[in-house]
């Protein structure tokens, strides 16, 4: 048989596999990582190349031709193509819905590979002819000689300036029709900023790096020790070293303020490429095409920014690394703080995660020697940690206590500002009946509703069903219907009313929902007048409010009693990274933490000993329990209408792959409900797996992966796979 010549090609289709296409025979192959139009069923679909080979599984009458070749230059260079392959091999993605995570809409849909020049004014300049016109060349042309020494003198000049000068445009247009004048591309704004003197702890960190290798650095630094200039100077340094090296910074999805920008924006001026969810799709695109050329030398963005291709990587940092949002937890679900350390590796260069609060994947990599630590133990104020107090609130009914509220009004009148955090928007969590006892609950979910006065209604959190509010109990009919517990309206409320000189700022998703009303609440904050903030999660992290005094904690007690066995974890970084926010000016910052369970010994020794230690100590309780990082994981969910048929699947799934589990010596746990068993009108179960070695685990999948494939479920069964996943949800 004559050998074929064939091209396996990566499809946006739910399925863990590439397929196989005809090649035009007289045609040379395209490099991979280049866009082809093939038929795929009745429809045609855009694809990725991946390879080229001379045999397929697939009969040779059903191999189908590709239409055509998009791409001259693939949109993927090979490393970013190998990248991606191997994320969908690790996570047992189909590789279409990694490549869907990838690329820029507008490059799946089959634009071209370009960046389209900003829609702004022209800008323009002198030709080489035009620098070097003797004087009195254009003395018959007075207009044209004045525009030209204009044009000598500015160098590079906008048309609204020129014209601001008195100049006509035709004048403008007759130098370029002598070839002395060209439209020029806008120059990137200058740096406005300096660098700041390093204090010792930073230079040691900064001078531990080297750029010429793999390597990466855990900068392990306390709340306001200064990572951020760390990883300023560190840019510069490699800057210095390679010129043209490009770094590739990730933060948090709520980290990416235009304060971050702003920061790096004054330092490097404006060879900086952003990408956000907050762009459109033309944005996306013209941010990835200046990576991909080089002339953007930094790109910043959120998670998925990972795969934004550089043609001289030089440097990879994330900020926050512990944060949840570098792990995506639908679809494609891959941590993009793990990806960069295969990345980093891949190309050689070296990756700085950065955290006050390490995650303890991370503390443990550090402890094997895999990463090197960088700690920074002092702010950079020189200012002491933030003094810590837990006050019990068993007889405070989860309001602000008294000795809190006392503290609150020393310090707005010592002319500072106050935090006080609460991770539960809205006015109350709960609606009770006073009589009967009922609360109001979802109709979809195992939740109750959040009762929310402005707007007024009921709201479920998990699966955003919202009603009005009721008047009376709908199982006694009685009419005293009670808001219990706290959130942040209700704290504001009775701040405000408590404080009423004093203007309180309530910061959360919901009072930041239009654009721009964050931004602008953080001026208000930083002009430095005497207010209270009250917050979500959202005023947690990496802010710099240096007027910011005392910090109240209200209910830590969730995190303490989590059924997930990250819950510790993720309390101690919460109170940390809160704790942190205070302090960060001219004064000494403090803390108080209100909780029900005062002396439990984890609250207690992260108060005492600090974060470091705190995670020393869940980190040999993961070893007892052989959790991870000390044992990988992967958890299989099903979700169904039905209650019974998640659990009837992953039954059967588990009964098929007990032989094979047994030889790779997996355990697997389940199927349990998952801690919400009912949401969004769906009925969740899930199979925990945990393996000695991330090898076994991974093996075990590949034919678990497959077997989900082939096994037949019903209908409107949904099923996926989480490996290392966050939310044990
Ligand atoms: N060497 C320095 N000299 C003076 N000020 C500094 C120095 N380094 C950093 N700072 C200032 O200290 C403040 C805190 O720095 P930064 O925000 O980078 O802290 P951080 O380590 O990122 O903290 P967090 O983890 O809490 O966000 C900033 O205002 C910064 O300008
Ligand atoms: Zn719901």
């Amino acid at each position: 048989m004559t050998p074929l010549n064939l091209v396996q090609i990566a499809l946006p289709v739910p399925l863990r596999r590439v397929f196989d296409y005809l090649w035009p025979a007289d045609s040379p192959h395209c490099p991979a990582g280049s866009r082809v139009e093939v038929p795929f069923g009745n429809r045609t679909l855009i694809g990725i190349v991946v390879s080229f080979s001379d045999q397929s599984d697939t009969p040779r009458e059903k191999l189908k031709p590709i239409k055509q070749v998009i791409d001259r230059t693939p949109v993927l260079n090979d490393e970013l193509l190998g990248l991606i392959i191997w994320a969908a091999n690790y996570y047992q993605s189909p590789i279409g819905e990694a490549l869907q995570t990838a690329l820029p809409v507008l490059l799946r849909q089959g634009a071209p590979l370009q960046a389209q020049t900003s829609t702004s004014e022209q800008w323009w300049q002198l030709t080489t002819e035009g620098l070097g016109l003797p004087d009195n060349a254009l003395r018959k042309a007075p207009q044209q000689a004045l525009l030209l020494a204009h044009l000598r003198a500015n160098k590079c000049c906008p048309w609204s300036k020129l014209k601001e000068a008195g100049y006509a445009r035709d004048t403008l247009l007759r130098l370029r029709g002598k070839g002395l004048a060209v439209e020029a591309q806008e120059p990137p704004p200058a740096p406005t900023e300096r660098p700041l003197v390093l204090n010792s702890e930073q230079q040691a960190a900064l001078d531990a790096i080297s750029y010429k290798h793999y390597q990466t650095y855990l900068l392990n630094g306390a709340t306001g020790s200064g990572k951020t200039e760390v990883y300023l100077q560190a840019i510069a340094q490699l800057q210095q070293q390679r010129a043209g090296a490009q770094t590739l910074v990730l933060v948090p999805e709520i980290g990416l303020t235009p304060q971050t920008i702003g920061r790096f924006k004054k330092r490097f001026g404006g060879t900086l490429a952003v990408l956000h969810s907050g762009l459109n799709d033309r944005e996306r695109l013209n941010s990835w095409v200046r990576a991909a050329t080089g002339e953007a030398q930094i790109i910043v963005g959120t998670r998925s920014a990972l795969f934004t291709p550089m043609i001289t990587p030089g440097l990879i940092i994330i900020d926050e690394e512990h944060d949840t949002s570098f792990k995506q937890q639908d679809g494609f679900r891959y941590s993009a703080r793990d990806l960069a350390c295969v990345r980093a590796k891949s190309l050689n260069i070296p990756l700085i995660l950065g955290s006050a609060t390490p995650a303890l994947e991370s503390l443990h990599n550090a402890k094997m020697g895999r990463f090197q630590t960088l700690p920074l133990q002092q702010r950079a104020n020189r200012q002491a940690a933030p003094l810590i107090e837990v006050i019990d609130t068993v007889e405070h009914n989860q309001g602000l206590a008294i000795p809190s509220l006392q503290a609150i009004k020393r310090h707005l009148h010592q002319g500072n500002q106050v935090l006080v955090f609460l991770n539960r928007r809205g006015y109350a969590p709960t609606l009770k009946c006073r009589d009967c006892g009922t609360v109001v609950c979802c109709p979809n979910c195992d939740a109750r509703l959040t009762l929310h006065h402005t707007p007024k209604h009921l709201h479920c959190h998990h699966c955003d069903f919202q009603r009005g509010v009721l008047r009376s109990c709908e199982s006694c009919h009685g009419r005293n219907l009670e808001p219990i517990g706290q959130g942040t309206e209700r704290s504001e409320e009775a701040l405000a009313k408590r404080f009423a000189e004093f203007p309180v700022w309530r910061i959360d998703r919901d009072s930041t929902r239009n654009k721009g009303a964050l931004e602008s609440l953080f001026n208000r904050i930083n002009s430095g007048e005497p207010c209270i903030l009250v917050g979500t999660q959202m005023l947690a992290k990496g802010h710099h409010f240096p007027k910011v005094t005392l910090a109240v904690i209200l209910d830590v007690d969730g995190g303490l009693l989590s059924a997930d066995f990250r819950g510790p974890e993720r309390l101690g970084q919460l109170i940390t990274q809160v704790a942190g926010r205070s302090g960060r000016g001219e004064r000494r910052g403090e803390v108080i933490l209100q909780s029900q369970n005062r002396d439990h010994p984890l609250l207690q020794q992260l108060i005492h000993q600090g974060y470091g230690a705190f995670a020393d100590a869940l980190l040999s309780e993961r070893e007892i329990t052989q959790m991870p990082p000390y044992a990988p994981i992967a958890l299989i969910r099903a979700d169904a209408l039905n209650a019974d048929s998640p659990r009837h699947f992953l039954t059967e799934l588990k009964h098929q792959l007990s032989a094979l589990a047994e030889q790779h010596q997996v355990q697997m746990l389940g199927p349990m409900p998952a801690l919400m068993e009912k949401k969004g009108q769906r009925y969740r179960h899930q199979l925990q797996l945990k393996a000695h070695t991330r090898h076994a685990l991974q093996t075990f999948l590949a034919t678990l992966s497959m077997r989900l494939e082939a096994n037949k479920a019903p209908r409107d069964l949904r099923w996926s796979i989480d490996v290392d996943p966050q939310d044990m949800g």
